[in-house]
């Protein structure tokens, strides 16, 4: 029997063979933990897996998230979705500090770059190496120590007001949207610091770019978007077509600010008129020096802006809804001012109310009220990160090259193992200890992220929010439209679904209740 005849067996033998080695090799770099497989989560199906948790609204998917932690503790658990890389669900701050400790071996990998490359392209939040340092030394010089009291001092003092101004002029009874407010506020002084441009909150840039962030998340949570977005993507598509726009109208105006010299810190230049006036514009002009090349610098503005305004628009959003849940707390902050301006001798009228006396160390029950809304509500619910070598976690979870870890921050912060029994209750006084603030480790509250990589801008929000808190507090009633329990409409960040509507009352006497 000649060499031809037995063809057809030999080619099945050796795709036998193959398909032997295959499995052989997939089972061995399955992920495992001490040899054994982890358990799965709650709603995991034949064939799959959790593909159909996937597809639930975001805020189902959240209390997917929680059961799992509550279900399972500290345990990692393995995800499971067709046709994308093998994934754990992380639970234990052992296993997230280790993540923060090992940057490199832990990046967003093409997992989160494929799904955010329309939206962020080169953007701080997608790059590595030396574009991410490049862009983060840019950042970095932005939020230095005299820019952020110019910040406090100057530019957030006035838009606050203005935004005062407006709540005051709506006390008859008109509904106000408070997500609005504050997104109004952030992004005027991320526009006016960090560009040189007047912005606005729902401008149609910000309309855009909401609607793009929404598609982008939805591209996390279903492994077939690139088919949806083939059909159904076209105002996906337009909408990146608008955000690239305005990042290249911001670029362009920073280049001809740049030819005017207007944003100098100079001293001697003719337009220099106020202290605010001489750094706006510092990071994209920062940005310009260390990139040069412009659509990369588009990129990078985009993602600051996002990065600033967005995420504490919406902590501040969500600082209010709790406020009026919780009256005592209000009750406590408005204590606090009042104590503060009586301990400094102070007057405390409304004509005279100075925001800039309110400080993290000034105000710990304001600062603490902030942090326990990240808390129950972080701006950035979930993160996932792929594994760009094999790697054991120090649970003993062993991962292959390119498998996905993934944690939820809204599910982590709400253990009762880290938190206590009262996890899920609203108490600030969880952060202080004999009145003065305590701070918890990067793994057990991620919210600002940890390691190399840690949020550039937590002082920049923790400066805003604690002059936003205060003053809003002590100056007005914010009575909420209807009891209904607000949810987070899809997203990368955490915007309110159909905003914080409110009627507003002005507190003219003042006092702290
Ligand atoms: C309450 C407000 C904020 C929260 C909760 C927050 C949270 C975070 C988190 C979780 C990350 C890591 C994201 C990731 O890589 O997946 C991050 C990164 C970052 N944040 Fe914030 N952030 C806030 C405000 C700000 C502000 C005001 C700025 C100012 C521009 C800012 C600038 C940045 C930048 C530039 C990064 C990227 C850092 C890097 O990759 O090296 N953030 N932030």
């Amino acid at each position: 029997m000649g060499l031809v005849d037995g063809s057809p067996y030999f080619v099945l033998g050796v795709v036998f063979a193959a398909f032997l080695i295959r499995a052989w090799w997939c089972r061995k770099r399955d992920i495992k933990k001490n040899g054994e497989k982890l358990k799965n989560p709650p709603g995991t199906l034949p064939l799959v897996g959790n593909g159909l948790v996937f597809l639930q609204s975001r805020w189902k998917l959240f209390g997917w998230f929680d059961k799992c932690q509550r279900q399972f503790g500290y345990e990692t658990v393995a995800i499971t979705v067709p046709t994308l890389p093998p994934g754990v669900l992380i639970h234990d701050p052992r296993n997230l500090e280790y993540v923060f400790k090992n940057e490199g071996v832990f990046t967003k990998g093409t997992f989160v770059k494929q799904r955010s490359w329309d939206l962020f392209g080169n953007g701080i939040i997608n790059a590595d190496g030396e574009f991410w340092k490049l862009q983060r030394k840019a950042g970095l010089s932005f939020l230095n120590t005299a820019n952020l009291r110019v910040l406090t001092d100057v530019a957030l003092p006035q838009y606050l007001f203005e935004s005062v101004d407006e709540l005051k002029a709506s006390t008859g009874g008109q509904v106000v949207d408070l997500q609005h407010v504050f997104h109004e506020i952030t992004t005027k002084l991320m526009g006016k610091m960090a560009y040189n441009m007047e912005m606005h909150a729902d401008d149609e840039f910000g309309r855009s770019f909401d609607y793009a962030s929404g598609a982008t998340a939805e591209r996390f949570q279903n492994p077939l978007w690139f088919i949806k977005e083939t059909f159904l993507g076209s105002r996906f598509r337009k909408s990146i077509a608008n955000v690239k726009k305005f990042g290249r109208s911001i670029v362009a105006s920073a280049v001809e600010d740049r030819e005017t010299q207007k944003h100098r810190e100079d001293g001697t230049l003719v337009d220099e008129k106020s202290k605010l006036d001489k750094i706006s514009g510092s990071l994209i002009q920062s940005l310009l020096d260390a990139i040069g090349n412009e659509e990369m610098v588009v990129d990078a503005a985009l993602t600051y802006l996002s990065a600033g305004r967005d995420t504490t628009g919406q902590a501040l959003t969500w600082t209010f809804y709790l406020l009026m849940r919780h009256r005592q707390v209000t009750a406590l902050v408005r204590q606090e001012v009042q104590g503060l301006f009586e301990d400094r001798g102070l007057p405390l009228t409304q004509e005279n109310f100075d925001p800039t006396v309110f400080t993290p160390a000034s105000m710990p029950y304001a600062m603490a009220v902030f942090y326990e809304v990240l808390r129950l509500y972080p701006p950035i619910p979930f993160e996932i990160r792929q594994c760009m070598e094999d790697v054991t976690l120090p649970d003993g979870t062993f991962m292959p090259k390119a498998s996905v870890l993934v944690w939820c921050l809204w599910a982590m912060q709400r253990s009762k193992i880290t938190w206590g029994d009262d996890a899920d209750t609203f108490r600030p006084e969880r952060f202080l200890e004999d009145g003065k603030l305590v701070s918890r480790s990067a793994s057990e509250f991620p919210v600002f992220y940890g390691g190399a990589r840690t949020c550039l801008g937590r002082k920049m929000a923790e400066a805003i929010a604690v002059q936003v808190i205060p003053t809003m507090a002590w100056l007005f009633d914010f009575i909420p439209l209807d009891e209904k329990e607000r949810i987070s409409k899809s997203s990368l960040t955490l915007p309110m679904q159909d905003g914080l509507p409110v009627s507003v009352r002005f507190r003219s006497a003042g006092g702290p209740e």
